[in-house]
């Protein structure tokens, strides 16, 4: 399940919904531009909330990111989400994945921090903070000794250096909020959403 979600699109958006009432046009908006797998993270009041909306957009993959907790596990699976991310990983967030049955793309920065995750059978995984931990050139180094794991560098990635990330052996897709902008959600332009998730999934082309 993780490996359709870091292989549906080049870009994962990281959504950020005040208003439930967003959520559905949003998600519509990015499944129009090629997007399919939605990180909502859980910042906002409105977060669980928007999850269960967007489970129900046809073509969307609602995950649910900036998991901490199991108990965050537990009530976004039963909102409907069908994926986890998660900026870091601790032994009960994996457990409570298990638990709950919710796919889970764990967060690494180091090539410890992978190993721990490989060493429980992660083998896709966030590379976060992306440009912070050391950009496209940190990430590529783990490509001679950990070939077998496929990253999706998360923070700091934008249009301009996404397609550094993407010609990396170990990486397949990218997360990022750039795809759906705080002043582009407030307006409803919906469709100035579809066109930067619509470049967004040429990336690769
Ligand atoms: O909330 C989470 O689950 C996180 O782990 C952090 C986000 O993935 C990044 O903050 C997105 O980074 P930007 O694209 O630079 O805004």
């Amino acid at each position: 399940m993780i490996a359709k979600v870091c292989t549906a699109a080049p870009v994962i958006p990281v959504l950020t919904i005040d208003r439930v009432e967003d959520a559905q046009p949003l998600a519509r908006a990015l499944v129009a531009g090629g997007l399919p797998a939605l990180e909502i993270t859980l910042r906002t009041a409105a977060a669980m909330e928007a999850i269960a909306a967007v489970s129900e957009v046809e073509g969307a993959m609602a995950g649910v990111g900036t998991l901490l907790t199991a108990a965050q596990i537990r009530d976004a699976k039963s909102a409907g989400a069908t994926f986890g991310v998660s900026p870091g990983a601790t032994h009960s967030l994996i457990e409570a994945a298990r638990e709950y049955d919710l796919p889970l793309l764990p967060g690494a920065a180091t090539a410890t921090e992978a190993m721990r995750l490989l060493e429980q059978g992660f083998v896709f995984q966030k590379f976060f903070p992306a440009e912070a931990a050391g950009g496209a050139p940190a990430l590529g180094s783990m490509v001679g000794p950990l070939p077998q794991i496929t990253f999706c560098p998360t923070g700091g990635v934008t249009p301009e250096n996404a397609k550094t990330y993407l010609a990396l052996p170990n990486t397949r897709c990218v997360g990022g909020s750039w795809i759906a902008p705080k002043a582009l959600i407030d307006a409803g332009d919906w469709d100035q959403i579809t066109q930067i998730a619509r470049r967004a999934a040429d990336l690769l082309a």
